[in-house]
């Protein structure tokens, strides 16, 4: 059978189970679908944005989007399509269901009028050719506790703030408006909704194996709480009977940088804990800082990891800031038809304006590219080197880099 007899279309309450277990399946993670996880799933998917295909009434591809909010520079929130659950099993592999399922959700996307559309990419080449780029890039750090120079008698923070352990009913009660605020104030972040919170709380039925995590927050001399860490040990002692346990920071958001610091400073601090595994973390964040030998912090992972696809120009364009305030007109190739033209942008620090223009472009290049500046983690002058963005006027791209670059890195913390 050729992919052309197999259509492309939105699942049933009914077809719910076989669609969880062909992502399981293009996930490769032993096909587990009980009745509550498939109620849960149910109770919490949108059916008209869950798209699949059949094949003699087998599932063999998925796809799913789903509403969000992305912060962009400056603060403010886009209404962003969140793409995830993206399989096809290796018996329809590369004959196209990929890209009809995701033309069918941009097109939708597009439509609804979502500024951009968002995923978490398994493998880097697979979302390029559908204008995605890699937007906010991420570092995690092992630290080898011992040599960070840290006092080793920190007893807590000496600002006047203090540490607190918390159970998880609290984690629930607090996590969601710590949250909100902290995603304001971090470009690349993205909204959780209620669901997220009681599967990363364990109440939810969940595709892995979920253990419960250790919990702190950290409060302020005036009593509120500013940041929140959950991390796992793995219990490892070495054989001459030491302590040789590595605790995983599964969370670490903070409101202030006070914060930030003495959550960073407490997790060093646990006993038993000799190395730290900080997940992924901007590659700019504090923590190197803190260490008085910042080589303690040995980098494991440096990869991409939020793409953002621009579905809405002139939207996308004027929700952020630039610092750098500036005048550029820009030619942008969308093979897809979704977000192309040419277009003057006016940034300054208050925000953008942005509009269709038949002036002479100054830089072009493709939506893909536009995804990567836009969050401010790319260069456009190292895009332009790369023969990715052209200057079509002389220094253009260093004009595009002042607007767009941003002084801190973008940062998406949650994996969707
Ligand atoms: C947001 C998320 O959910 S990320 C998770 C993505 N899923 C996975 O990684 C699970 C395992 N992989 C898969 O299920 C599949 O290989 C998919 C979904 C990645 C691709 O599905 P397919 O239906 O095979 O893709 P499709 O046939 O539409 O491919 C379109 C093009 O992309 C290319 N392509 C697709 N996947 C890949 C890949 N992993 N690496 C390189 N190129 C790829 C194809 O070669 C094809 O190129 P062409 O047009 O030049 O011939």
């Amino acid at each position: 059978m050729t992919a052309m007899s197999l259509d492309v279309r939105t699942v049933t309450e009914s077809e719910l189970s076989d669609w969880l277990r062909a992502v399981d399946t293009g996930f490769l993670r032993p096909p587990r679908v009980p009745d509550d996880y498939v109620a849960d799933k149910l109770a919490h998917f949108d059916l008209a944005r869950t798209r699949g295909v059949f094949d003699d009434g087998r599932c063999v591809a998925t796809f799913r989007s789903f509403a969000q909010e992305l912060t962009v520079v400056g603060g403010a929130a886009v209404p962003a399509d969140a793409v995830t659950n993206v399989t096809v099993s290796p018996t329809h592999r590369r004959r196209g269901l990929l890209g009809r399922m995701m033309a069918a959700d941009l097109a939708a996307a597009k439509e609804r009028g979502d500024a951009v559309a968002t995923l978490i990419a398994a493998e880097y080449p697979i979302y390029g050719r559908y204008g995605f780029g890699p937007a906010a890039w991420v570092t995690e750090w092992a630290i080898e506790v011992a040599r960070t120079g840290l006092d080793p008698r920190w007893a807590g923070p000496d600002d006047g703030g203090r540490i607190d352990l918390v159970d998880l009913a609290d984690v629930r009660k607090l996590g969601p408006d710590l949250h909100q605020r902290f995603r304001t104030r971090q470009p690349g972040a993205v909204s959780r909704d209620d669901h997220w919170w009681r599967v990363d709380t364990g109440q939810a039925a969940s595709a892995l194996p979920w253990t419960e995590p250790f919990n702190a927050v950290y409060r302020s001399a005036a009593g509120e709480i500013e940041g929140l860490v959950t991390y796992a040990s793995d219990g490892h002692w070495g054989d001459a009977k030491q302590p040789l346990n590595t605790a995983s920071v599964r969370k670490l958001i903070a409101l202030t940088p006070a914060a930030e610091s003495a959550l960073w400073r407490f997790v060093c601090s646990v006993d038993w804990i000799t190395t730290v595994r900080t997940g992924h973390r901007a590659a700019d964040d504090l923590l190197t800082g803190l260490l008085p030998d910042p080589r303690a912090a040995r980098i494991v992972t440096q990869a991409d990891f939020l793409w953002v696809r621009i579905l809405d120009t002139v939207r996308a364009l004027e929700a952020r800031t630039y610092a750098v305030p500036a005048t550029l007109t820009l030619e942008i190739h969308d093979k897809d038809g979704l977000a192309g033209g040419r277009f003057r942008l006016e940034g300054t620090a208050e925000g953008g304006v942005c509009a269709p223009t038949t002036e002479s472009p100054d830089i072009a290049l493709d939506v893909r590219e536009l995804g990567a500046l836009y969050l401010g983690d790319e260069s456009a002058v190292r895009l332009a080197a790369l023969g990715l963005l052209t200057e079509e006027r002389p220094g253009a791209a260093a004009v595009a880099e002042g607007l767009f670059r941003t002084a801190r890195r973008p940062w998406c913390p949650d994996v969707f």
